[in-house]
């Protein structure tokens, strides 16, 4: 399949403190989800940038992936957090800081269900002129255009760390899923009982 004009963005510095240990290396079919999330963008974004938080998180996620079949896709990016500690919002800005400029494609690093039809239908609205396009409050499975770090630097130099202030700054539309699959899409496994799950699926 072709790509689409986009790039990935994988939000992955979190403390998993739901999950116990880090959600991006929970195993699933032999490789960690982070593998099955590079791959599932790669497969749809021009390129691919993983906002891990810290050094030291890139250094374990970077030898992580390369233990890993690459499936072509050797050349992922790593973004540490210009403001560390402050949550999903600042790896949005800092990975967005340094992704070419144009949409970006949000997603958390548990959420493997990636939904193309509702990324396109998306992708449909993203006419330049909007911000961002996404779910009725969800945050993620988005797309972002890069000129929004700026805000979202501001927000963290206030000290609001809130994901959906930032939103509802921004000039938005949203895209409803239509089918069971694309709701999935929004699934995040951030407790052992909701990877249990998606194992048992
Ligand atoms: N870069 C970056 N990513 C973050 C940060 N905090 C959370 N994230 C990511 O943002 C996404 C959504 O965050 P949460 O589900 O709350 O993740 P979490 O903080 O790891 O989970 P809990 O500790 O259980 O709340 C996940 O993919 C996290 O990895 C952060 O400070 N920096």
């Amino acid at each position: 399949m072709d790509k689409l004009p986009i790039h990935g963005l994988i939000i992955a510095g979190g403390n998993s403190t739901r999950m116990g240990s880090d959600k991006a290396l929970l195993p699933i079919g032999g490789r960690p989800l982070l593998a099955h999330m590079v791959t599932g963008l790669h497969r749809l974004c021009q390129s691919v940038t993983i906002s891990a938080g810290s050094e030291e998180r890139i250094e374990l996620y970077r030898k992580r992936l390369a233990e890993c079949d690459t499936e072509g896709w050797q050349d992922v990016s790593f973004a540490s957090d210009v403001y560390p500690g402050c949550g999903p919002l600042a790896g949005l800005q800092a990975g967005l800081a340094q992704m070419p400029e144009g949409y970006a494609f949000i997603i958390a690093c548990d959420m493997p269900q990636i939904s193309k039809s509702l990324l396109k239908r998306m992708l449909e609205r993203a006419d330049g002129e909007v911000d961002a396009v996404h779910a009725a409050g969800q945050p993620f499975h988005a797309l972002v255009h890069t000129r929004a770090a700026a805000a979202a630097g501001q927000l963290l130099e206030q000290g609001d760390y809130r994901f959906m202030r930032l939103m509802s700054q921004l000039k938005t539309v949203t895209v409803e899923p239509r089918t069971e699959a694309e709701s999935q899409a929004f699934e995040n496994l951030n407790t052992p009982e909701a990877y249990a799950r998606y194992l048992r699926e």
